[in-house]
């Protein structure tokens, strides 16, 4: 059952909640850990980064800031950041944000699922990403993120429940949030049973 991400999805909510509101992006929240195989109780999880949209300078995206801090207290470039990921057998790379990580951006900045994806070249790097919400189409239509990161070998799964609270938060910025909530939570109705 995927209750056992919930407590985490939550966590990267109220990282979400700490980013400003803005009409140009999304307020989301992401966390980096490291997971000990076949531990279904995750009591062995080692929090190694976290981080929230505009968190640091500029136009900067949760998942972004998340390898950032994580490259920074390692003393390393943003884009080296692969090279100090930890490397430990039985133990694999997990990523939790409450939105599906970014394809494309209009900012037209590396999309996080290019980030997270280039973890893995040379190195071992992310091996799976929980997110609570796909991306809605605001910004850039049909997202891309899954897609991304499934052609580099990385596994993803939507962690459903709090999709409400997610879009509430990430939507906070946009001059009409609450109808843009309702639509996006609406696409998913159109997409579910016919019942
Ligand atoms: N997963 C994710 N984490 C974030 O922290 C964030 N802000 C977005 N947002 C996705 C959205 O598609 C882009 O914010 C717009 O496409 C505008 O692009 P910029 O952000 O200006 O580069 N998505
Ligand atoms: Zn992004």
């Amino acid at each position: 059952t995927n209750s056992q991400h919930i407590p985490y999805i939550q966590k990267c909510l109220s990282l979400a909640e700490q980013s400003p509101p803005r009409p140009t992006n999304f307020r989301v929240g992401a966390i980096l850990l490291s997971r000990k195989d076949n531990d279904p109780t995750f009591k062995d999880d080692r929090i190694l980064s976290t981080g929230y949209t505009m968190e640091l300078a500029g136009n900067t995206h949760a998942e972004q800031c998340c390898f950032s801090n994580y490259a920074a207290f390692h003393k390393v470039d943003d884009d080296a950041v692969a090279s100090v990921l930890p490397v430990e057998s039985g133990r694999k790379l997990i990523m939790y944000v409450t939105m599906e990580p970014c394809g494309k951006r209009l900012s037209g900045n590396a999309p996080c699922a290019q980030r997270i994806a280039r973890t893995t070249t040379g190195h071992e790097g992310i091996h799976k990403v929980y997110f609570g919400v796909k991306e809605p189409e605001t910004f850039v239509g049909e997202s891309e993120g899954c897609r991304m990161l499934t052609e580099a070998g990385i596994e993803w799964e939507h962690v459903g429940g709090l999709e409400g609270e997610i879009l509430t938060v990430a939507f906070a910025g946009h001059e009409n949030g609450a109808e843009e909530v309702r639509a996006a939570l609406g696409d998913k109705e159109d997409t579910g049973d016919v019942s």
